[in-house]
């Protein structure tokens, strides 16, 4: 589960601060999928980084899975991203000199058998519909084929909470339907909590549930800076 607890978030730009987010309470019960809505700045991804301890609130509670993360120094959350947040950005972040199977690999827990690895490595593979493109490059596939890859990346390890940043920003529509779909199955049969940052009304209409981030956040909407 994630709760917060009376955060607040300010970036200093040209020296001035300026608030972003201000968020009293806020819910999401482990399991949930939901997609995050809203215009662009409203602070959607800041709110995912926050989540996932990439950044930290000015002040307030930020607790996932009873984990109090607004307590953690910058390498406890950097073990925290890497044991229980998958991420999935728009833009893939494939290590495109790697072939797929080896990004995947980079971020197996360390503690598994050489086995395990293959077992998990070819289900999930397989699972997407990639199973003969292991050892491709990421540049040898295409932009919907590497959005695979990188979900494979996101949930190998199993972690309770996927991050989701516009997955979905640079496919085509159909493409987009099918991995957004896709994204969704996997965290349903896996119990994952999957929170997807998307502008787009249809791909939001696919989720058992939306929110608004301006439902959340008490500071009046402003245009992006
Ligand atoms: N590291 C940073 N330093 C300074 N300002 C930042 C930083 N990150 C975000 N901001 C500012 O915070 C605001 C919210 O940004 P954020 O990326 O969270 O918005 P968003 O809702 O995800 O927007 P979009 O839909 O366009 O991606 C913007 O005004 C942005 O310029």
């Amino acid at each position: 589960m994630i709760e917060i607890k009376g955060i607040t978030k300010s970036f200093t730009i040209h020296g001035k601060s300026l608030p972003i987010l201000n968020v009293s309470q806020w819910q999401v019960q482990q399991g949930d999928r939901l997609a995050l809505l809203g215009p662009s700045g409203s602070g959607k991804s800041t709110l995912l980084h926050l989540l996932s301890g990439v950044m930290q609130p000015d002040q307030g509670e930020i607790w996932v899975n009873g984990l109090p993360l607004h307590t953690y120094s910058e390498s406890k959350r950097d073990r925290y991203r890497a044991e229980h947040v998958g991420y999935i950005f728009q833009d893939f972040h494939l290590i495109s000199s790697l072939t797929v199977k080896q990004n995947v690999e980079l971020i197996v827990p360390q503690d598994w058998t050489k086995k395990m690895t293959k077992d998990q490595v070819d289900y999930w593979f397989e699972r997407v519909g990639l199973k003969d493109r292991q050892h491709h490059l990421p540049s040898e596939l295409s932009r919907g084929q590497q959005q695979r890859a990188a979900i494979i990346r996101a949930i190998i390890a199993k972690p309770q909470l996927i991050l989701a940043d516009e997955p979905t920003g640079s496919l085509d529509w159909e493409t987009a339907g099918d991995i957004m779909s896709l994204l969704l199955d996997i965290c349903e049969v896996e119990k994952m909590t999957l929170l997807t940052v998307t502008h787009d009304l249809h791909l939001a209409d696919m989720y058992p549930a939306r929110v608004h981030i301006q439902d959340i956040n008490e500071l009046p909407r402003r245009e992006a800076v």
